[in-house]
């Protein structure tokens, strides 16, 4: 594996490979948001859930322990996401994605986040692993529950939590955000897709993530099982830096941009 710096200029060969590629997958994760403004799950939380980290409260217990804290949790987080926009990280992406489509090749976009900001810099998202922060359904009844959009500006933390809405349909359970919590299945469409495109692929760019979260951080392992070359780009070495062929050190939002001119 070889370790650059983002003031280095980006080795010939690295050059190389992202141009020739032709079916790419890119597995973003939280990194790829943070210039955005999006916290990573490696950030403190605030306010209401200082005293909880992020894998404390993304999960069916702490939902069935505090529906409320958890809620106001995902409220705060989805206003925050629509107050923030895109950026050039995810619009290399989505300039790369329609490039290679007129090259007859793809670029498959897989990603942990549950935020919207692929596809609102024009990128088409084959597989939302952990879910959409944007939908919400029953707890209960899993029937889809239509939610006005959150009343937050989205950096004022809510002073209290507010109650999550009573299922519509079976007036009983009560409203959850469409997201994978911790000990929940991976919606199995959207792993198979991420699994087969990898099966596929000619390259794989892992972007801002800590590669910690299973089963997500396991994907890139099938392209090393085929011999697809791996490029790693993060400001920090992670769990998958051992098994990329190029660790690029740098923040996603001037990495691609520069690989990708
Ligand atoms: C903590 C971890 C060890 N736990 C797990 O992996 C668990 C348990 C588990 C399963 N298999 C295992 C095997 C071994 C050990 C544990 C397990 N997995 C599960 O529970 C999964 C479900 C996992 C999905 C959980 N939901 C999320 N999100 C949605 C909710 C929400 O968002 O609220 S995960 C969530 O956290 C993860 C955070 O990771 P990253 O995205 O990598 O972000 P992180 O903050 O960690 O790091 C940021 C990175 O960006 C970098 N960075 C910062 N700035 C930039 C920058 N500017 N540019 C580039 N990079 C940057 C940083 O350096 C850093 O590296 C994301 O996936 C995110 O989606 N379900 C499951 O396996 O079901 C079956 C099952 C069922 C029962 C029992 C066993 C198995």
């Amino acid at each position: 594996m070889r370790e650059l710096s983002v003031t280095e200029s980006v080795p010939e060969d690295v050059v190389t490979l992202v141009r020739e590629a032709r079916q790419v997958v890119a597995l973003s994760g939280a990194g790829m948001s943070a210039e955005s403004g999006v916290p990573t799950f490696r950030e403190v939380q605030r306010g209401l859930w200082e005293r909880f980290s992020a894998e404390e409260l993304a999960t069916p217990d702490a939902f069935e322990a505090d529906p409320a804290l958890v809620w106001t949790w995902y409220r705060w987080r989805q206003a925050l996401i629509a107050a923030v926009e895109p950026n050039p990280g995810h619009r290399a992406l989505a300039a790369w994605q329609r490039h290679l489509a007129d090259q007859g090749g793809w670029l498959a976009a897989v990603t942990q986040n549950v935020d919207d900001l692929h596809e609102r810099a024009g990128t088409d998202v084959l597989a939302h692993l952990h879910g959409s922060i944007t939908t919400h359904r029953c707890a209960d009844c899993q029937e889809p529950v239509e939610v006005p959009d959150p009343a937050y500006d989205g950096f004022t933390v809510p002073p209290e939590p507010e109650q999550p809405p009573r299922c519509p349909a079976c007036q009983e359970g009560l409203a959850r955000p469409d997201v994978v919590w911790f000990s929940e299945m991976l919606p199995a469409e959207a792993f198979d897709a991420a699994t087969a495109a990898i099966r596929a692929s000619d390259l794989v760019i892992v972007v801002g993530t800590s590669g910690i979260v299973q089963p997500a951080a396991s994907l890139p392992l099938l392209g090393l099982e085929r011999g697809v070359p791996l490029i790693e780009i993060n400001p920090e070495e992670t769990g998958l830096t051992e098994v990329m062929d190029f660790a690029i050190r740098g923040r996603s939002g001037e990495v691609l941009p520069r690989l990708l001119a």
